[in-house]
């Protein structure tokens, strides 16, 4: 009742006090006309403005609907249940929230269902057509090739600045054997650290700088680190349809399966990885530091939660919860100090466009692609191309395109440095889609290793499968199902539509041109193992997300 009879007597005596002033002299009246004139103005400025800030919405759906799309967009169509669902309700649908944060798995009784009860996609007819290619092909004899000298670090420094390195505990073990061909060789010593990782009691808990999303330093009590990324969903949480691959929200178990994976593949170059659960209270908040300590509160449910620092997710309605006060996570050892032990920053020539925009990269559209990155020098000679078909076929068997850089040890000098697997946690997101672009390295530039094709082959024509064999080794993870058993029928249909796809290079290129245990361009002169170099500002403007 007020506020009806005070707004249009406002207005009155705003337009009365307008017209009065007009009748004064034009000296007095000025100024007030002119505030009237400023006010309309700004109006004007202050419609307009939001006029504008509408308009790139609307752009950005007719963008989006014109630019070239990936084969990722056709994903978004609802299923027929989903067509359904909303038909039933007068068509509106359910807006899905995201899912609860569930109670560690390994905590709850194990599923008694066969995670095998898939059929397999083992085809014998493809099988003998590659084999039959493979003929005259030594794979064994190339297999010796692939490492033209394998020592570890402690070696190597030994070797030529007769540099001592410690061996005291579970890391220093680790990190003395790193080697010249792959991050680590010894199962025992690598069992040792996940064991620590998994046990070790822990002195402090920082957040950790540079990624886009929540992760702490953990240091234990023998001064030693890792990098903890938290549970957020529960194993079977499917990446949001609407997400970018760069928008994805990370999957700790992600990092943990794909440590597994890269070993039973035998590349042997991921970081050892383990899952633990934490007490949100001791191991978390009373080891925090202070900038962290203070994120932490406890929700209207009663559980303890943080909220960390971050580029992506860290706020209050994506606060990460335990159930009351346990919280999973990956733990994954700290690589050695770059002061000590150098790493390249290597951008992959197969990157994304990392663009809400643009979907398609030049590598999505140019099937030569390859053609160019086999005269770049970096590629030209050495391992590295044979390096990123690796990792692509890794990143296609776990479902991850957010493949931006890799990072290389620079500190066995005159060997090349291999591509170490790191940063995972985007794989194992869409249990039902197989990108096929990131096969696109080895459907363009059909070269493979001779010892990941053996790999493939191996477990392709079974009797032992890929998913076997990585359940195998994950059952042996403290907090083990690392992964729902839906991943694995994914893992199985994905190897046979890779050996469909070496198929496809076999009919084209002879098999003494794929396989091989070192690329090298005859067009291209010189073998150095020279990297590619970047600027930091290049850096910079290539790593931004838009
Ligand atoms: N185990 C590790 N040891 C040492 N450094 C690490 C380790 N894991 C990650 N880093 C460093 O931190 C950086 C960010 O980590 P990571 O890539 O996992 O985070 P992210 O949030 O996924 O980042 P982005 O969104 O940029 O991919 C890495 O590029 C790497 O340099
Ligand atoms: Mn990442």
């Amino acid at each position: 009742m007020n506020s009806c009879t005070r707004g249009p007597a406002l207005s009155l005596s705003f337009l009365h006090r307008q017209s009065t002033d007009f009748s004064h002299p034009a000296r007095l009246s000025w100024p007030i006309s002119e505030v009237a004139r400023l006010f309309t103005l700004a109006f004007v400025v202050f419609a307009a403005t939001l006029v504008i800030l509408s308009l790139p919405k609307e752009n950005f759906g007719r963008e989006w609907e014109q630019a070239p799309q990936s084969q990722e967009a056709r994903l978004v169509v609802p299923h027929k249940d989903e067509r359904e669902q909303r038909a039933k309700s007068g068509g509106v649908g359910v807006q899905k929230s995201l899912p609860h944060q569930p109670k560690p798995p390994s905590l709850e009784n194990p599923p008694e269902i066969d995670p095998f009860d898939f059929p397999s996609t083992s085809n014998r007819m493809l099988l003998a057509k590659i084999h039959q290619h493979l003929k005259e092909i030594d794979l064994d004899g190339l297999m010796q090739k692939e490492c033209r000298e394998n020592y570890t670090l402690a070696t190597h420094w030994m070797r030529t600045k007769q540099k001592y390195v410690p061996e005291d505990d579970s890391w220093e073990k680790f990190y003395a054997t790193i080697g010249s061909c792959a991050v680590y060789t010894d199962d025992q010593i690598v069992q040792n650290l996940l064991n620590d990782l998994n046990k070790l009691p822990i002195a402090s808990v920082h957040i950790m700088d540079g990624g886009t999303q929540v992760k702490f330093v953990l240091t234990f009590e023998n001064d030693k680190q890792a990098v903890f990324k938290p549970m957020r969903f529960g194993r079977d949480y499917e990446t949001d349809p609407n997400h970018f691959y760069f928008s994805d929200f990370e999957r700790h178990q992600a990092e943990i399966a794909t440590f597994h994976l890269d070993r039973v593949l035998g590349f042997r170059r991921a970081v050892p990885t383990v899952g633990r659960v934490m007490n949100m209270t001791s191991e978390l908040y009373e080891k925090a530091e202070k900038k962290l300590k203070k994120t932490f509160f406890v929700s209207p449910a009663k559980n303890f939660c943080f909220v960390s620092r971050c580029d992506y997710y860290c706020d209050t309605t994506h606060a990460i919860c335990g159930l009351p006060d346990l919280k999973e996570g990956s733990v994954q050892v700290f690589l050695p100090d770059e002061t000590a032990v150098p790493r390249k920053h290597n951008r992959s020539p197969y990157r994304r466009t990392y663009s809400k925009k643009n979907q398609v990269a030049e590598w999505q559209s140019n099937m030569d692609y390859c053609t160019e990155v086999k005269t770049k020098k970096p590629y030209a000679h050495g391992r590295k191309l044979l390096d990123l078909i690796d990792l692509h076929i890794l990143d296609y068997l776990i479902g991850n395109q957010d493949r931006h850089h890799f990072e290389s040890f620079n500190v066995f000098e005159t060997l090349p440095s291999y591509a170490i697997h790191l940063d995972n946690g985007r794989a194992f997101g869409k249990s039902d889609f197989d990108d096929d672009d990131i096969l696109l390295p080895l459907r363009q530039c059909c070269v493979i290793r001779p010892s990941t094709l053996a790999k493939i082959l191996g477990f392709y024509s079974q009797p032992k499968s890929l998913s076997r064999a990585l359940h195998s080794s994950m059952s042996k993870d403290p907090v083990h199902p690392i992964l729902a058993f839906k991943h694995y029928p994914a893992i199985e249909r994905r190897l046979g539509k890779l050996v469909a796809y070496l198929l496809e290079c076999f009919e084209k290129v002879p098999a003494s041109q794929i396989v091989l245990p070192e690329f090298h361009n005859t067009n291209v002169p010189g073998d150095g193992v020279d990297e590619e170099e970047k600027s930091e500002e290049d850096e910079k403007k290539d790593d931004k997300k838009t």
